[in-house]
């Protein structure tokens, strides 16, 4: 693991590492905020989802989380959203594809079998790599996430309710296989048996079981991708169904951007905080 930068933020620290990745079979990149509490001991992790297009630094430059995990002690740690590099298959002219598009699945189609796994990459390698090298309890963590970030946290927190404590997203992708955005990722990384699609489909997952807090879910009224690609509705409906407790706030005016991300970023680690701090 390699050090790339690190700076002074809020009286804690945020960085940028690189690695050797086990799981995608290629270097990956994440960043990692600690709060000033880290200093004396380990605190709460919360890992952090970004969406099409993004890289690892999208939300620590754009959202303005520190002041917020400095207040509250929690660490924060935003990884890459796909494998990259020479080695890694792309498709150079799809944004919402390759490369800036894993969709946190582990893919089982070639040629993206062996670099596109993302899925096991944040449940299992970089939580237990975090957990070895950074002061961090890893029985107090949380996942969050944006668009397709937003999806993968629902995943990742339904499939692992031991693991993962508390979950919250801006704007999810929460029916991937309901939307053009999924179908498309889902067809080639997993294939076209509809059946795989549904353990990474976070309105079918919720129907089998329930996650034990409160799922926060912020949503812009003016988001351009509301009703093709996102449909909250369909999630909030399986919600309902399944007796789980969600709180879907939608908000009038605001778009998909980190500009929304920024203006709600406070109640999203107050809700996180309260769970992993008690
Ligand atoms: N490239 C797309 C937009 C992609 C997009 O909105 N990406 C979101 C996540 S789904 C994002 O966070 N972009 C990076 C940023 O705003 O920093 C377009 O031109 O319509």
């Amino acid at each position: 693991m390699h050090q790339k930068s690190q700076q002074v933020c809020f009286d804690g620290t945020i960085a940028l590492y690189t690695h050797t990745s086990d799981r995608c079979h290629c270097d990956m990149n994440f960043s990692i905020y600690l709060p000033p509490q880290a200093q004396s001991g380990p605190v709460p992790v919360l890992y952090f989802l970004s969406g099409l297009t993004c890289d690892e630094t999208n939300f620590t430059t754009k959202s303005g989380v520190q002041q917020f995990a400095a207040q509250h002690g929690l660490a924060i740690v935003a990884p890459d959203t796909s494998p990259r590099g020479t080695a890694v298959p792309d498709e150079a002219e799809a944004w919402d594809f390759g490369s800036g598009a894993g969709f946190y699945v582990d893919a089982t189609q070639t040629p993206w079998n062996q670099h596109y796994n993302m899925y096991s990459y944040i449940t299992q390698e970089l939580p237990d790599l975090i957990a070895a090298h950074f002061p961090v309890n890893a029985h107090r963590q949380g996942i969050f996430g944006h668009s397709m970030g937003g999806h993968g946290a629902l995943v990742c927190a339904l499939r692992n309710p031991d693991k993962f404590h508390s979950v919250s997203a801006f704007a999810p992708i929460v029916a991937p296989s309901q939307c053009p955005w999924g179908e498309k990722a889902f067809t080639h990384y997993l294939g076209h048996d509809r059946a795989t699609w549904k353990a990474y489909d976070a309105t079918d997952l919720i129907q089998q079981s329930t996650f034990p807090t409160q799922i926060l879910i912020d949503q812009g009224q003016a988001d351009n991708f509301l009703t093709n690609q996102l449909k909250p509705e369909l999630f909030e409906a399986a919600c309902q169904r399944a007796g789980q407790d969600i709180d879907l706030r939608y908000r009038d005016g605001y778009d998909h951007s980190y500009y929304f991300i920024a203006s709600f970023i406070a109640a999203h680690i107050h809700h996180h905080a309260t769970i992993l701090n008690t």
